[in-house]
């Protein structure tokens, strides 16, 4: 029998707020089916018209606002609604963290998980301009090649030149790479037929050393007037090092696999939690420095070292955790699968003097299995995996290696939620509160710490 969805394209309804999505949108239901609307809050009454209907979801937008929340505050900008950059901006940051804290607590809930308990998040004393990296694509807008995001849904470039949660020194630095290509000539990416050179700018910057790396993300493998352009960005205050990432593939996957460097060095250098780290273009760097160094901390403190344990850091970066680590503890193994982010973690060991550090590069699938069957017995592991969560092998090699605890840093409550299950099919428990730190403010993104004990 034929679906037919509840709403209609571009007719009205008057709809109750109920969520957010991971991506910021609100969520209304009429008969269950949800529609997406974007710059709406948890508990507004609106008037919304749908703009587009799916198999089993729709679109709409705000018509009208009949009931406003209480913790709507004016946002800063209405492209940062409409490009997804900073989609939680109008509601006050008091109630973001709420938010967040709910968030693990309704998929606990849902799951019959209540009795577990998610701690107040933790959030930033000044929540914008936090970004330490942009990746910023690159499009003609009428004519001209320009810098911005894009419009949610699209790959219409709306142009930005504040991008209000990046350092604000980063945003200075994209416009002047901008009038530099467009100075050079140099043409933006069209992926109607997959012509033009310049596809993004990715812009990271060292929050205490300043250092900044350039990358240009080019379809080509020549930058026309490539000699005159990296000299004139060299110039610009702060650029160490600038860095050439072919993608010539038809794809939304930012980067390609080759790196040139163009100028300077292959790395900046930075600092976390008292150590020094050295980051390339390709490696996985978190964002947030100053809720990092909270994160990891607290994830160090929650482990409850004593000196003489054998630790395993799974996905294991840059080798973050793994070097803060290391003084609290008799031994530690990283896995990680970027080779590169591996060549910085051992370089990262050696400029930091720590010698009981041992990095592997191989997906965390196959060498925790390795580890397991070779007899290794960590008194505790870490583990930080990418939204996806941990692969049902990971927590598998982890109970057969009876590890006293686990302390599981997750981006992604939903599948945080799932392993925690998985977990307890293995007799590990969640012990204490699980603790959220706001990493990624005016964005729906939740980070959180739990700690899972042998029952
Ligand atoms: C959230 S980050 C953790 C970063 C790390 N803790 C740090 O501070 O640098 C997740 C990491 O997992 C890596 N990764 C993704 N899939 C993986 C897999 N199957 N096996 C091992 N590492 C993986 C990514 O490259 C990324 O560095």
């Amino acid at each position: 029998m034929k679906f037919i969805a509840p709403v209609e394209k571009n007719k009205t309804y008057e709809v109750t707020i109920e969520d957010l999505t991971y991506q910021g949108m609100g969520v209304a239901k009429i008969e269950n089916f949800p529609i997406f609307i974007a710059n709406s809050l948890p508990g507004e009454r609106i008037e919304m018209g749908v703009t587009k209907v799916q198999k089993t979801y729709a679109f709409g937008r705000v018509v009208k606002v009949i009931k406003e929340s209480p913790d709507r505050v004016e946002g800063s900008g209405v492209e940062y609604t409409q490009t997804g950059i900073a989609p939680l901006q109008n509601l006050a940051y008091l109630a973001q963290l709420k938010f967040k804290q709910q968030q693990i607590q309704n998929l606990l809930n849902k799951d019959h998980l209540d009795d577990i308990k998610v701690d107040e998040t933790i959030g930033m004393e000044n929540p914008t301009e936090y970004r330490n990296k942009a990746q910023i694509p690159v499009r003609n807008v009428q004519g001209e090649l320009s810098t911005g995001f894009f419009r949610r849904n699209s790959h219409d470039l709306i142009p930005i030149e504040d991008f209000y949660i990046q350092d604000p020194v980063i945003d200075k630095v994209i416009l002047q790479v901008r009038d530099l290509l467009r100075r050079f000539h140099v043409t933006a990416y069209d992926e109607r037929n997959n012509s033009g050179v310049i596809r993004n700018v990715i812009v990271r910057r060292g929050y205490y050393s300043h250092e900044i790396m350039v990358v240009l993300v080019t379809r080509t493998m020549t930058i026309p007037g490539q000699k005159a352009l990296v000299e004139e960005i060299s110039k610009i205050d702060g650029v160490v090092s600038i860095v050439q990432n072919i993608n010539s593939r038809p794809t939304n996957v930012i980067m390609g696999p080759k790196d040139n460097v163009l100028w300077g060095e292959a790395v900046i250098h930075d600092e976390l939690m008292g150590l020094k780290f050295m980051i390339s273009a390709h490696s996985f760097y978190q964002v947030n420095p100053v809720q990092t160094e909270k994160l990891y901390q607290l994830a160090i403190e929650k482990a409850d070292l004593k000196g003489n344990e054998t630790v395993v850091d799974a996905y294991s970066g840059i080798g973050t955790i793994s070097l803060a680590v290391a003084k609290h503890v008799k031994k530690v193994y990283g896995v990680e699968v970027v080779k590169e982010a591996v060549q910085d973690a051992k370089l990262n060991a050696s400029l930091n003097d720590i010698e009981n550090v041992k990095f592997i590069t191989d997906k965390a699938e196959r060498q925790m299995a390795k580890w397991e069957s070779d007899g290794l017995k960590p008194d505790v592991v870490f583990v930080d995996p990418p939204r996806k969560g941990l692969a049902p092998e990971v927590i598998d090699s982890i109970a057969d290696m009876k590890p006293k605890k686990i302390v599981y840093i997750s981006c992604n409550p939903a599948t945080l939620v799932r392993d925690i299950q998985l977990f307890s099919d293995h007799e590990y428990e969640v012990t204490g509160d699980i603790q959220p730190v706001d990493q990624f403010p005016q964005t729906p993104h939740v980070e959180s710490i739990t700690v899972l004990t042998a029952k």
